[in-house]
């Protein structure tokens, strides 16, 4: 197979969805892979360790898509993006349909494969694919919420771990899932009072087990939610329902029951996000605020930390992309079902009924395609 990887050009943006090391593996197995010209700068691979490895570079976006039956990137398509695609070519990326009609559509139009990291799902319900980046985004939150707390950053002014007689900063985490168990983790370790919301009681349970004493898990409701912001000083939004558009667990009017200077860290936002009043924002402009309260709403966060991500990501990504490689996307997503749940639009149908569902589209069932 063809496999092509082109630069990421998302604001600041700076993963790329291949090593050296995977196009070897490519390489290796007889496939032709086609790097964008400095695509691994930012993760400190550079054109001549993608050569020495067999890839051929590549000098512009548009020769790598022109050229690719598999497009292998990181973040979803953004609108130079959408006129690049072509008809039956496999596109292997995060997409997050749910949180954004206008690229759910224009993916239709293009008639590609559309195979979505984040809905790659193993028989446990876990997510393989998003893991590793949830990994980094909830230890992030925490360095990021820490930041936007101080004074002139304009939070509370309060740090998180408080000193020898001050108490310490109250972290609230909304979801227990992975984002909010490594939220959990760095806060905790910063000597804050932790408190984990979710519906999960298996899953709380589990949590209660593992963490330190100063993390607790409370049942996530309105009248919880309600009570607990009002106290809190960083909120993490790291809730998820697969493939679909997250619920809003605070919504406008709880902003004037914060404190002035509380910090709203929403990891949930590239699904769009757990807190109503989160609008997407880049590492460039990270914040804004409204009544007060501080919110951090970047879709992206892995991509400011690109030599940990980098990694972390295509260790995950290169075992499913091989696949693809060697059997093509229809046999690989018939014999192996963790990819098969990936699949969100094929050539101009809607497979994943959750994103037709955010959008009232025609859902076209998998087993008609496949
Ligand atoms: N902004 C960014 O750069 C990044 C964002 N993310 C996003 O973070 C979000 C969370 O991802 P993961 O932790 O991997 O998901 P996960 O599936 O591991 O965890 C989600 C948790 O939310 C819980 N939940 C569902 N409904 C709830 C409710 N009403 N109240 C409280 N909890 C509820 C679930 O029980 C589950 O424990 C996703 O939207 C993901 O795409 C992930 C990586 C990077
Ligand atoms: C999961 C995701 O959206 C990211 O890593 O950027
Ligand atoms: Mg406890």
């Amino acid at each position: 197979m063809i496999i092509g990887v082109p630069k990421e050009i998302k604001t600041n943006e700076n993963r790329v969805a291949l090593t050296p090391a995977g196009v070897k593996e490519f390489v290796k197995r007889g496939h032709t892979v086609y790097m964008q010209a400095t695509a691994g700068e930012g993760s400190g691979f550079t054109d001549e360790e993608y050569q020495q490895a067999g890839a051929s570079v590549l000098p512009t976006i548009e020769d790598v898509y022109e050229i690719a039956e598999m497009i292998m990137k990181v973040k979803e398509p953004i609108e130079p993006e959408y006129k690049l695609i072509k008809k039956d070519q496999l596109v292997f990326t995060y997409f997050h349909f749910a949180s954004y009609e206008p690229l759910t559509k224009a993916m239709i139009d293009s008639q590609s494969v559309c195979l979505a990291y984040e809905t790659v799902e193993k028989p446990d319900r876990s997510l393989p694919l998003l893991v590793p980046m949830s990994e980094v985004a909830g230890r992030m939150s925490v360095q990021q919420g820490a930041k936007y707390l101080e004074k002139t950053m304009k939070g509370r002014g309060i740090l998180l771990g408080g000193v020898a007689g001050v108490a310490p900063a109250k972290v609230l985490i909304l979801g227990g899932g992975v984002v909010g168990t490594e939220a959990a983790k760095m806060a905790a370790g910063l000597g804050a009072d932790v408190t984990i919301l979710d519906v999960n009681l298996a899953r709380m349970r589990y949590l209660e087990d593992i963490m330190p004493a100063n993390v607790n898990t409370i049942m996530s409701n309105e009248y919880n939610i309600r009570s607990l912001i009002q106290q809190a000083d960083l909120i993490v939004g790291a809730v998820l329902i697969p493939g679909a558009k997250a619920p809003h667990l605070i919504t406008r009017d709880m902003l004037k029951e914060m404190r002035p200077g509380t910090v709203l860290v929403d990891v949930a936002v590239d699904q769009g996000g757990c807190i109503e009043t989160c609008k997407p924002t880049t590492h460039e402009n990270p914040t804004f605020i409204i009544d007060d309260v501080v919110h951090y709403c970047v879709a992206n966060m892995p991509g400011a930390v690109p030599y940990t991500s980098t990694l972390a990501l295509t260790n995950a990504t290169l075992p499913y992309a091989l696949q693809l490689a060697e059997k093509g996307w229809k046999k690989a997503c018939r014999e192996n079902e963790e990819l098969k749940k990936g699949l969100n639009i094929i050539q101009g149908k809607v497979v994943y009924q959750a994103v037709a569902e955010a959008f009232d589209l025609e859902y076209t069932s998998l087993e008609e395609v496949l």
